[in-house]
């Protein structure tokens, strides 16, 4: 069984994709039954719907429900173009998807500007405007009636028959399918994955939070607009009952039943409940019903879908069959970071208050490259604050932030995070569902930039761009001594471990200056002295290193320099024996950290 496990493992999934599509394109071929051929045509339709709320709504994390008025734009242009002469079924599909496209656009920019629940809201009521919409202009779309007499598709001037219909809808299909596997299977997924579980974390990683979610939510909207030309040239009757809150509903069941974060988790969940719909006559009656009880239930019970099944299954079938290899674990190499493009970080009179509370006041202080830089100082002090106001996550009230001869005062985070400045967290932030590879990838991402439609077409700079994650994530997984765990999933590792794949994914940007939120707090004492020495090789690749940390140990034997704030102002800074000497240090601080303070490595 091992050997069988290890042999269908060792298939790459691009086989599978591969006779998926030959088979499907076969289909056309095979003479079905009049309605199981239209079945499978409709559900192909509704797998691109699906497959555009899976984009949106489980890689992009937005609710999004607009997916049914897209399709209603999709399917009227088309209806409306070939009733006035251009039949051409690839014209149709570029202006359906345009129109989708630039829907999304304009929905997706007032829905996230107005923020939280709004894109919900603004595509929620798309939908219930379309009778309306539909209305208002029925002398074009036949309003309530329907649009009928639509001429039969064309392309090229040749009449389509049924089967070239057929196949054509299949062929959209594959392209379709084909586009969402080479977007999400390229940094832009794992970006995407990375956004939905934390802005904060996206924008650190130096990605537009804004522009992230409008690209998941209009994108998203292109595959409905294409479905709409091919319902309207597969039944040439178009009505407004057919976009409505029926199909809003039961695209969304479809996503959660397939699976929304997965290229064809859409397709399966789609197919399935085309199937359930045809063969239950009763179905439509209580279509609204069992799709509400379906998306309250499934939602809960059954996270993520089918796709998730078979993940979990594999992953299962993986720990059963292919045990880890027994390797020496030496808990990191010494081989060393390369080198860094390190500068000096200032910080000049810094102050920040929240509403009456004066958490900063004229902090002034100098983290230079090649130098471990420490900020200790009591619970509540403002530590983790200076790093937010650093990192671009608050805005200074007063006082100026540089990056060598770079200003970053007033930055977005995504902007100061493409300027060189990375960091972790004090509770670490990482996604579920990628794995420990792609975590420390994901770090990559304004380091070695390459566009969606790059990633997309396959280009060569995006093959060089894979490739130099690859080799550079390998050496980081190496350095941190995690490599043995590379593709587990990084959720599941346990707090230390998670702390240490924080920091190799910071040191995967090649940051100017790294910012450490108590990076060694939960790890345990090998952890630690990996911790201590990671510190040392970033530091020695010419990065400026900022340690905020309660470990007084492994602050004394890391840092070159010691900085303490205590009620947000600085009371000391100097070298480590200094302040370990320091009067008021002791008074303010290490009454405290001797009490607080866990076991450290000097
Ligand atoms: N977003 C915010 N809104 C309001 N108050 C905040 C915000 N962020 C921080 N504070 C307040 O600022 C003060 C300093 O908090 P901060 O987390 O910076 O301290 P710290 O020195 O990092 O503490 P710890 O060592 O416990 O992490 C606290 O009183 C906190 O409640």
């Amino acid at each position: 069984m091992t050997v069988l496990w290890r042999a269908v493992r060792s298939v790459p999934p691009w086989v599978l994709a591969t006779i998926t599509g030959v088979l499907a394109l076969c289909l056309p071929f095979l003479n079905l039954d009049y309605a199981v051929g239209r079945q499978i045509q409709l559900g192909l339709i509704l797998a691109l719907i699906v497959s555009g709320i899976g984009l949106s709504l489980g890689y992009a994390g937005q609710l999004a429900l607009g997916q049914a008025a897209m399709y209603a734009a999709g399917a009227y242009s088309a209806g409306v173009l070939a009733i006035r002469g251009v039949t051409d079924v690839l014209v149709q599909l570029l202006v359906s998807g345009t129109a989708a496209l630039l829907i999304g656009l304009l929905t997706g920019v007032i829905g996230l500007r107005l923020g939280a629940w709004s894109l919900a809201m603004t595509s929620f009521f798309l939908v219930l405007m379309i009778p309306d919409v539909l209305d208002v202009f029925e002398s074009t779309t036949g309003g309530r009636t329907g649009l009928s007499g639509i001429p039969p598709g064309t392309v090229f001037g040749s009449v389509l028959t049924p089967r070239d219909f057929f196949l054509l809808i299949v062929v959209v299909s594959l392209l379709w399918f084909a586009v969402v596997r080479n977007i999400v299977t390229s940094r832009h997924g794992v970006a995407f994955q990375v956004l939905k579980e934390s802005e904060v974390l996206a924008a650190s990683t130096g990605v537009s939070v804004f522009r992230m979610k409008l690209i998941g939510y209009a994108v998203g909207a292109i595959p409905a607009g294409l479905a709409g030309t091919l319902f309207a040239n597969l039944d040439l009757f178009l009505a407004p009952t057919s976009f409505g809150l029926h199909l809003a509903t039961s695209t969304l069941a479809a996503a959660v039943l397939g699976g929304m974060v997965s290229v064809y988790g859409p397709l399966v969940g789609a197919l399935l409940v085309q199937l359930a719909t045809w063969q239950a006559a009763d179905f439509q009656e209580w279509a609204l019903v069992v799709y509400g009880a379906f998306l309250i239930l499934g939602g809960v019970v059954f996270g993520g879908g089918i796709a998730g099944l078979v993940r979990r299954g594999i992953r299962a079938l993986d720990r059963r069959f292919l045990p880890e290899p027994v390797t020496d674990d030496t808990g990191g190499s010494a081989a060393g970071v390369p080198p860094l493009p390190g500068e000096e970080l200032v910080v000049d009179g810094v102050s920040k208050a929240f509403g009456g509370n004066q958490v900063l006041t004229g902090v002034t202080l100098r983290a230079a490259p090649g130098r471990v830089t420490a900020l200790i100082g009591p619970n509540g002090s403002g530590k983790t604050t200076l790093l937010n106001l650093v990192s671009g996550f608050y805005t200074v009230d007063d006082g100026r932030l540089r990056l060598g001869e770079v200003e970053l005062t007033g930055l977005p985070a995504h902007q100061v995070a493409r300027r060189g400045v990375s960091r972790t967290f004090q509770t670490p932030l990482v996604p579920p569902v990628i794995s420990v590879r792609e975590t420390v990838a994901a770090g990559r991402y304004s380091a070695d930039r390459v566009s969606i439609i790059g990633a997309l077409l396959r280009g060569p700079r995006h093959r060089a761009v894979s490739r130099r994650d690859r080799e550079q994530v390998r050496d980081l997984l190496d350095l941190v001594g995690l490599a043995r765990v590379a593709d587990a999933e990084a959720s599941s590792l346990p707090l230390g471990q998670r702390r240490l794949l924080e920091v190799a994914r910071a040191i995967a940007s090649r940051p100017k200056v790294l910012l450490l939120d108590e990076a060694a707090s939960g790890l345990d004492e090998q952890e630690v002295a990996v911790l201590a020495r990671l510190l040392g090789q970033v530091r020695d690749a010419g990065c400026a290193v900022v340690l905020v940390e309660h470990n007084f140990g492994l602050v004394l034997s890391t840092a070159d320099e010691i900085h303490v704030l205590a009620r947000g102002r600085l009371i000391a800074s100097g070298p480590p024996a200094a302040i370990e000497a320091d009067d008021r240090v002791r008074n303010e601080y290490l009454g405290i950290a001797d009490e607080a303070s866990v076991g450290g490595v000097a």
